[in-house]
């Protein structure tokens, strides 16, 4: 009975440790410091040694520094890929010092949106959150394929943010509608994007911004990790498993699941990845296969061989503003609930 008494008292023991330890961590010692900095700069003071206030006041400085740096570290999350490509989190990077660095460099960031059919109705919410949290303080032209222009709502335009509507053919499938929007990206980037953008991004429009989504996105081909997948095993992802279709994947492989709904990067990068997949989608079409998850599978597969130089978190497109989980500290951009049989043309 001792003995087990006494393992108990050793486990408290260790539990009282870890806090005070905890404590000291992350109260007492920023506190410490400062009294300790605080004491040395007086007496340097005292004695009217310029030298030594100076010196004292360069190892204050670093120590700010490296608690600056400090708030820049995410140990919950995996904040870069093995091919060394950043992936965005909160947390990770300063909004401000990234803003002014892009600030001089004048960029233009083209965004494509499609709303065809009854999605003209999330066009309102989409477009008017975008002009509060998208690219602020940065030129930004909306390019809205539409087969209902009449629909499209007025929404005020911040500065040097501009909207344009192109008609596009309606179709009956929306798997078609979909997948064709890889095709409509290749033609716009290659006829008419050369002179007029620096970036674009492709957004699905049922969809919303909450939070800033800025400069810290750019790169040359960006992908988003997928909102249901950022935590699950490789064998879980829904690649297309069929080696009959070009999006195939065989087990053991891929190193994220990308969405579909959400990817962008220089015009040069997009423009390869909308004509590979334009091109692999035809091959099966004419092989009579639809890939499981249409254009996603095929942009999986891309990013498989073509390894993104930036990937952004699933704060970049979560599921839905209501669910949450632990390593989300900000959502930026969501998928809104939507009754598929409601809003798509099939089922
Ligand atoms: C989170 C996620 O993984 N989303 C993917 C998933 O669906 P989603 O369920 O999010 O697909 P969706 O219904 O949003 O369709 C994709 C996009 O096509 C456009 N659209 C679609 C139908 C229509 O009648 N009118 C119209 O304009 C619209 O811009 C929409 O945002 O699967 C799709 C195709 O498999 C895409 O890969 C999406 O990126
Ligand atoms: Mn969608």
């Amino acid at each position: 009975r001792t003995g087990e008494f006494s393992a108990v008292t050793q486990h408290l023991k260790c539990v009282c440790l870890g806090v005070i330890l905890l404590i000291w961590e992350v109260y007492i010692a920023d506190i410490y410091s400062f009294l300790f900095y605080f004491f040395k700069l007086q007496t340097a003071y005292n004695r009217k040694s310029h030298h030594q206030v100076s010196n004292v006041m360069h190892i204050r400085k670093h120590l700010t520094l490296t608690h600056a740096q400090k708030m820049l570290i995410r140990i919950d999350v995996a904040s870069v890929t093995s091919w060394l490509a950043p992936i965005i989190w909160e947390g990770t990077f300063d909004p401000t010092l990234i803003d002014f660095i892009y600030k001089q460099q004048n960029l233009t960031i083209a965004t494509t949106v499609f709303a065809l059919g009854k999605y003209t109705l999330f066009l309102k919410e989409f477009l008017e959150s975008a002009e509060q949290h998208y690219f602020v303080g940065f030129r930004v032209n909306y390019y809205l394929f539409t087969d209902l222009p009449e629909e499209v709502p007025e929404v005020k335009m911040g500065e040097n943010h501009s909207l344009t509507v192109r008609k596009v053919p309606s179709m009956n499938r929306w798997q078609d509608i979909s997948m064709g929007r890889m095709e409509i990206l290749e033609k716009l980037i290659e006829n008419e994007l050369a002179s007029e953008a620096d970036y674009i991004f492709c957004l699905d429009v049922d969809t919303k911004f909450y939070s800033r989504w800025g400069v810290e996105s750019l790169g040359r081909l960006v992908g988003v990790i997928h909102p249901w997948f950022f935590d699950a095993p490789r064998d879980q992802f829904t690649y297309e498993r069929r080696p009959e279709s070009q999006a195939y994947i065989p087990a053991g492989e891929g190193d994220y699941y990308f969405t579909g709904a959400a990817f962008g990067g220089s015009l040069e990068d997009v423009h390869h990845l909308t004509k590979t997949c334009r091109e692999q989608m035809n091959i099966d079409i004419a092989n009579s296969i639809e890939a499981i998850w249409h254009e996603e599978s095929h942009l999986n597969k891309y990013f498989l061989y073509n390894k993104p130089s930036k990937l952004l978190s699933p704060e970049y497109l979560w599921r839905d503003i209501n669910a949450g989980a632990a390593q989300i500290k900000v959502v930026r951009f969501s998928h809104v609930a939507k009754n598929n049989a409601e809003v798509r043309p099939n089922v």
